[in-house]
C-alpha cells in the first residue's frame, strides 16, 4: 500500500464511486440534481464580505482526519453550522468522505438545512457522476483538487460542476498546480497549506503562490490557520478569504473561537 495519503485516498474514492453509480445512472442523478433545492452562491457570499472589509471565512465541519484523528466529540453538525453562521462565517465546508473523514452526505443536510449559508462538498472528486451527487445532496459549491486530476478531467470536471450550476474552489499546493488551475479560467483558486501527500503543512505555501494569482480571480487560504495573527499573516499578500476547519472545531466554544479568529 502507497505510503501517499492522496494516491490512498483516490483509490478508495474510484471504487466506492463506482459502486455508488451502479446504484443510480448519472441521468438519474442529473434529474434529481435538477429537482435539489435552489443553489446558494457561494463565491457571492465570500465576496460580499469581501466587499464591506471582513474576512471571509469558509467555515468547515470534519469529524476526523489523516492528520488530526477524531477532532471533536459529540460533533453535532447542525449545531456546529448555526455557530458558525451566528459568529459570522460565509459559508460552510462539509466533508463527505466516510473512509478518511467520517463524513456523510447527512451532515451536508443537516448543516445546509441549519443555516442559510452556502456550502461547500468537501471530498474528492474524480468522476462527472459526483458532481451531478453534489448538486443533488444540496451543495452549492464543488471542490477540484489539481493534483488529483489530469488537465483533460480537470476541464472536464470543471464545465460539467459548472453545467450543475455549482461554484467550484480548485485548489492547488505547489506553483505548478497553481499555474494549471488559472488556466482553467478558475474564479477561486485555493492554496492548501497541507501538502496531502505527506500531511506537512506550511502557511508559507499561500504566500509563495499568492503572487500568481491571475487578474479578477479570489485567493483562498487553506488548512493549518489557527490564530488570528495567522490570518493577519496572510492579508499581507492579499488573502481575505480562508478556509478553516481543525483549530476551531477543537475548541469547546466554537462560536467564541470564531470570533476571535474574524476579530470580532
Ligand atoms: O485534513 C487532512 O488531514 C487531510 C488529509 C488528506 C487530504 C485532505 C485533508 N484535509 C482536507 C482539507 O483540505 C482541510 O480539511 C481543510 O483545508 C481545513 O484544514 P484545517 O483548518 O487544517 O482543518
Amino acid at each position: 500500500m502507497s505510503n501517499d495519503v492522496l494516491v490512498r485516498i483516490l483509490a478508495d474514492t474510484r471504487t466506492e464511486t463506482t459502486q455508488r453509480k451502479a446504484q443510480a445512472s448519472l441521468a438519474e442523478m442529473e434529474k434529481r440534481a435538477r429537482d435539489a433545492s435552489p443553489v446558494r452562491g457561494f463565491e457571492a457570499a465570500l465576496s460580499r464580505k469581501v466587499a464591506a472589509g471582513k474576512d471571509a471565512l469558509i467555515a468547515e465541519l470534519k469529524r476526523k482526519s489523516p492528520s488530526g484523528g477524531d477532532i471533536r466529540p459529540g460533533f453535532d453538525p447542525a449545531q456546529l453550522a448555526q455557530a458558525y453562521e451566528r459568529a459570522g462565517a460565509a459559508c460552510l465546508s462539509v466533508l463527505t468522505d466516510l473512509p478518511y473523514f467520517g463524513g456523510t452526505e447527512s451532515d451536508l443536510h443537516a448543516a445546509r438545512n441549519a443555516t442559510s449559508l452556502p456550502v461547500l462538498r468537501k471530498d474528492f472528486i474524480v468522476d462527472p457522476w459526483q458532481l451531478a451527487e453534489t448538486r443533488a445532496m444540496g451543495a452549492d459549491c464543488a471542490l477540484l483538487i489539481v493534483a488529483a486530476l489530469d488537465d483533460a478531467t480537470l476541464r472536464e470536471l470543471f464545465d460539467a460542476a459548472r453545467s450543475y450550476g455549482l461554484d467550484v474552489l480548485v485548489e492547488a499546493h505547489d506553483r505548478e498546480e497553481f499555474e494549471r488551475g488559472a488556466a482553467l479560467g478558475a474564479t477561486m483558486l485555493g492554496v492548501n497549506n497541507r501538502n496531502l501527500r505527506t500531511l506537512v503543512t506550511d502557511l508559507a505555501t499561500t504566500e509563495e503562490l499568492s503572487s500568481l494569482l491571475p487578474a479578477g480571480a479570489a485567493l483562498v487560504a487553506e488548512s493549518g490557520l489557527k490564530t488570528r495573527a495567522d490570518l493577519e499573516r496572510l492579508h499581507k499578500v492579499g488573502a481575505r478569504r480562508f478556509l478553516v476547519g481543525e483549530s476551531l472545531l477543537r475548541l469547546p466554544d466554537l462560536e467564541a473561537a470564531t470570533r476571535a479568529l474574524l476579530g470580532v
